[in-house]
């Protein structure tokens, strides 16, 4: 039997960008700098990461609702390091075909790019994209229409299952949300060039990539004032879902609404998608699983209703 761990935490473009007070970065850098040393001791035979991806990797020319990499490059967006992460081919293979004969359709890309949804955590969590070998598994989280919620849960227990009947000490990681909504274009309504992007936008320019960024910094700037149109921040949904996570209550994430989160707590809260997935695969593996809130905070500089939770 496996002895799996795992970590979700929150993600933000704006990390070095647009920070909060220094208080604040110093309190988020404690958490990060304590969870981290968790994982070094802890000292993972295999990492899985649960990750959104925001049209860097994948483009509407082909939108998986969730794809497994073989092998990954990450692209290096928004300060996060540039190049391969180690993945165990054959293992992401195996776990592949596993979930496939639970009736589920995953896609495969054997070379897939990945942003820093995915390394940012992976980053933070061990210093390097490469110091233990990662699967990286990709939720779609920000490009409607979405599959409900129930399939994330099935997902995420096929996941455990396979990871289960391993015998290794397994870290698996959830990145993204809670509530937040960044500037990430919608391709319903887009202009010809923004939708030209969307469908296939691989590889900009360092031009377009800057200019991405400065959109994003921009936001950041008047993220939860007046001046912004974005959906805020939403505390009080946070806590809700974060309880619900960590009481085990996951059978309720079933019945989620996807545009009433859109709506109340903005278009890529659904990045808790992987979460969900996360926390369904230790749950499928030990059940009651011991949970713990280690951090929340609403940081509108970061766009990010900022949160981390652990549990074994
Ligand atoms: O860079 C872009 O084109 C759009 C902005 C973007 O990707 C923002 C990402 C934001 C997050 O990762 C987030 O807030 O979770
Ligand atoms: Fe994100």
């Amino acid at each position: 039997m496996s002895n799996i761990k795992i970590k979700c935490l929150s993600h933000t473009p704006l990390r070095g960008l647009n920070d909060p007070g220094s208080h604040v970065v110093a309190e988020v850098d404690s958490v990060i700098a304590k969870a981290r040393a968790e994982v070094e001791h802890f000292d993972p035979e295999l990492i899985v990461i649960f990750a959104p991806d925001h049209y860097n990797g994948l483009f509407y020319d082909l939108m998986p609702p969730f794809v497994i990499a073989t092998a990954a490059d990450s692209v290096g967006d928004y300060k996060t390091l540039l190049g391969a992460l180690s993945v165990p081919k054959e293992l992401a293979l195996e776990m592949a075909r596993f979930i496939l004969d639970k009736d589920l359709d995953i896609a495969i890309s054997h070379r897939l790019q990945v942003d820093h949804g995915c390394t940012q955590t992976l980053e933070e969590m061990t210093g390097s994209l490469t110091k233990y070998p990662v699967i990286p598994i990709i939720i779609n989280s920000v490009a409607p229409p979405f599959g409900p919620y129930r399939r994330i849960r099935k997902l995420g227990e096929a996941v455990g299952q396979f990871l289960a009947q391993l015998n290794k000490r397994v870290l698996i990681l959830g990145t993204g949300g809670l509530s937040h909504e960044p500037p990430v274009p919608l391709l319903s309504g887009a202009p010809d060039d923004i939708a030209n992007f969307l469908i296939a936008g691989r590889n900009p320019t360092p031009e377009a990539r800057a200019a991405r960024q400065a959109r994003t910094i921009a936001a950041g700037k008047i993220y939860g004032t007046s001046e912004s149109n974005l959906t805020p921040l939403n505390t009080d949904w946070d806590q809700y879902f974060m309880d619900l996570l960590v009481q085990g209550q996951l059978d309720e994430i079933d019945d989620f609404k996807i545009e009433e989160i859109s709506k109340t707590a903005g278009r890529s809260t659904h990045e808790i998608r992987t979460w969900v997935a996360t926390f369904s695969a230790l749950a499928a593996v030990k059940k009651p699983y011991s949970a713990r809130q280690d951090y929340y905070r609403p940081i509108n500089e970061w766009i990010a209703g900022y949160g981390v939770l652990s549990a074994e």
